[in-house]
């Protein structure tokens, strides 16, 4: 099953009840770790790309990185049996969103959360309206990721509000919606205890009944940030959102997963380990190998505690 609309994915997902990771990607060998872990669980799979990648793709021209990623991903996409699309993550410039739905991108996400509601409103409407027009579907975020951070009442401010939610995807007919729930993008997310906002969530989904999307969910997992600070890292008090979160999170109503964070942990843990254990080798082949190996492992046990493993049979 080839190259496929976001929309299928995230509509099944949502239909069916499940989670899909959305992967973070910016060289070839990220690539391969996600299509590896996902014919190996028979998983569903959106590969996506900051604007930072695409400009470091193409490097320094982001028009062509955006090319690249569309030509990369196509090619594994038609060999493999599982369902693969594309997506622009965090797309803040009109340049970079319409180079990325010019080059063949399977959806983009317009993210003006920073902006008030109604200018937010206006902005996302503008891209829905040009994205539709080329097939392409988009994602666009409310409220803003700052985390709930132990009692602070301030970062309610940032939340969704559920009822702007309603009124946001009635008016800008966005396929799929990131509404800020409590989590934060990166490797330091809470300082006391994990938690989001699931009734919020719940409500949402009562509200807008599309596919929700989470953004910085990575778990920071302990296991690997260990292996990376054993072997040179220092991540001092990184804490991530535990899997029985993201499982929750699933329940109430999220379908696309956003995770980044965690493959990059993975794969530095495996690098250092690698090459603290074996200083005289110096061939990427090599290198990488136990990089690849941690990195994969990341993603199959993620699309095990998202419900996505053995998905691909349903399209
Ligand atoms: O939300 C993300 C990409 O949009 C990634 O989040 P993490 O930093 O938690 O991996
Ligand atoms: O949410 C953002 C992603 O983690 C990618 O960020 P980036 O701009 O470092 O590529
Ligand atoms: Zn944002
Ligand atoms: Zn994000």
């Amino acid at each position: 099953m080839p190259y496929v609309d976001t929309k299928v994915i995230l509509e099944n997902a949502d239909k069916h009840g499940y989670g899909v990771p959305a992967l973070n990607i910016n060289n070839l060998e990220f690539l391969h770790y996600i299509i590896e872990a996902g014919i190996k669980m028979n998983s569903p799979v959106i590969i996506e790309t900051s604007q930072g990648a695409m400009k470091y793709a193409g490097n320094g021209d982001f028009r062509k990185g955006a090319e690249i990623f569309v030509k990369m991903v196509r090619t594994f996409a038609d060999e493999a049996n599982i369902p693969v699309a594309l997506h622009l993550d965090h797309g803040k410039s009109f340049e970079y969103i319409v180079a990325a739905i010019k080059a063949g991108y399977s959806s983009v996400m317009i993210d003006a959360s920073e902006h008030p509601f109604e200018e937010n409103m206006k902005i996302t409407k503008e891209i829905v309206k040009i994205a539709h027009a080329a097939g392409v579907s988009v994602e666009a975020e409310l409220g803003q990721l700052a985390g709930i951070e132990d009692e602070a009442v301030a970062a309610e401010n940032v939340l969704v509000d559920p009822e702007e939610a309603k009124i946001f995807v009635e008016e800008t007919d966005v396929d799929f919606l990131a509404p800020a729930v409590g989590t934060s993008h990166g490797a330091f997310k809470f300082k006391g205890a994990a938690k989001i906002d699931y009734d919020r969530i719940k409500k949402v989904k009562e509200y807008v009944k599309r596919p929700l999307v989470l953004h910085g969910a990575s778990s920071v997992v302990p296991e690997f940030v260990e292996i990376a600070e054993k072997h040179g890292a220092d991540f001092g008090g990184a804490k991530g959102v535990p899997a029985e979160i993201l499982k929750e999170a699933v329940k109430c109503g999220i379908n696309k997963v956003n995770t980044d964070t965690d493959l990059r942990i993975a794969f530095v843990a495996g690098l250092r380990e690698f090459l603290n254990g074996n200083p005289k080798e110096f061939d990427p082949r090599k290198y990488f190998k136990l990089a690849r190996e941690y990195t994969i492992k990341v993603i199959t046990d993620r699309m095990e505690v998202l419900g996505s493993a053995g998905k691909a049979d349903l399209f």
